[in-house]
């Protein structure tokens, strides 16, 4: 961590489906796809700390030279506002979300216990993407529903993306040389799922997601905001029930339900280039949930300063950042075409003469996790 070098890097892919296997890039930046049955997870750490110390692909000689392991985990409810070290009693506060993240929470206690499992005396800790957004104020993150809701359930916003956001924002500051006190930013993570926040004196005052993922922009499969006379309206029409109205909003929307052609967004960039009118529509209402959201951060934050795009397609999708500054010359955004054709790295692509700076950075979210699984372990 003194060089915050990256010595392995890796993702297991399909765990308990066939063709499940380990993605892998080596510190020279060469790829490798180790296939292999892994039907749960415990299966999948141990596979991942075996590839860590095998001669072929090892990146460090032996077990004993893991300190500490951080874990991302999804949703900390109320409880975290920044990263904590684990044990019993945290981990029942973190059960206690599960009805709030039932996707991720339950996935994220399994990579813990796998470590404990395999690892029972190296530290963990937990990184909250919710943590982040604690600082909203509770007229931004209530919704206008009977307030008991909130005291018996938890019901209101919490955001996601935490470290992402907390990262970008940092990390233009110190690639700008500017002080975050005084700064006005809006961060847009714009991947597979998507998130906005406005961000005041480094700390978060709004964010698009809600009580779960779904709430805000259009992503691959979820639809965003909606009206909640829609939701009630298309169950009764199409005789949904809780779990089959979550499904079509979450799996089967946004820019895959609207287009039909599908969630990634370099197809669906394919199949504009090819003429297809719906997924031309799709691509129109993505960019232009983004564009609305900016203004209505803009307007939270009294003025804005910077605005920065990051994740798959903020970093690398050069349309999705010039569609969505367009028309935005009225409050100072003005973007270089010539500077915007960046991908992947870190860049300013507004105009020199441009009164908000527009930049791209890239999002670290491992860097993060390992930073704060450090300073907890200094402790
Ligand atoms: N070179 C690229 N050009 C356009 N879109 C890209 C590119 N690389 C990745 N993407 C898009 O980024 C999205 C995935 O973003 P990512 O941040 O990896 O998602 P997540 O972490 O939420 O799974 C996909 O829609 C993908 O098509
Ligand atoms: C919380 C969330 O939406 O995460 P992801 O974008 O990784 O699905
Ligand atoms: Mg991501």
């Amino acid at each position: 961590m003194t060089t915050k070098e990256v010595l392995a890097q890796g993702g297991i892919e399909k765990i308990g489906l066939v063709g499940s296997f380990l993605k892998l890039t080596l510190p020279n930046g060469e790829k490798k796809i180790l296939e292999k049955d892994i039907p749960e997870h415990t299966a999948g750490i141990e596979f991942i700390l075996n590839t860590l110390v095998s001669p072929e692909y090892g990146a460090i000689k032996s077990l004993d030279e893991i300190n500490a392991v951080g874990h991302r985990m999804v949703h900390g409810g109320e409880r975290f506002s920044e990263s904590v070290l684990l044990n019993k009693e945290v981990l029942d506060a973190f059960i206690a979300c599960n009805d709030l993240a039932p996707l991720h929470n339950p996935a994220n206690l399994k990579g813990v216990n796998a470590v404990s499992a395999i690892l029972p005396n190296v530290p963990q800790v937990g990184v909250f993407d919710t943590a982040f957004h604690q600082t909203m104020p509770d007229y931004a993150y209530m919704y206008a529903i009977p307030y008991e809701l909130y005291e018996k359930y938890g019901v209101r916003r919490y955001g996601f993306h935490g470290t992402s956001h907390r990262y970008v924002s940092q990390r233009v500051c110190e690639f700008l040389g500017v002080d975050p006190k005084g700064k006005k930013i809006i961060t847009c993570h714009i991947g597979n799922g998507g998130s906005i926040s406005a961000i005041k004196d480094g700390k978060c005052i709004d964010t698009s997601m809600g009580l779960t993922p779904l709430e805000g922009l259009v992503m691959g499969t979820r639809s965003g905001d909606i009206d909640a006379g829609a939701v009630t309206f298309i169950m009764e029409k199409e005789g949904l029930n809780a779990t089959g109205i979550s499904n079509l909003l979450n799996k089967k929307s946004g820019v895959l339900g609207v287009s039909g052609v599908s969630s990634d967004m370099r197809e669906l960039e394919a199949a504009v280039a090819a003429g297809n009118p719906k997924a031309i529509l799709a691509e129109k209402m993505y960019f232009y949930r983004i564009k609305k959201y900016i203004g209505a951060y803009a307007a939270a934050l009294g003025g804005v300063d910077i605005i920065l795009f990051t994740g798959g397609v903020g970093e690398n999708q050069a349309n999705c950042r010039s569609e969505v500054c367009e028309g935005l010359e009225f409050m100072g955004v003005k973007i270089d075409l010539e500077k915007n054709k960046v991908r992947g790295e870190e860049a300013i692509i507004s105009a020199d003469d441009s009164k908000v700076t527009v930049a791209v950075i890239p999002t670290d979210e491992e860097l993060m996790i390992a930073s704060d699984t450090l300073a907890i372990l200094n402790k």
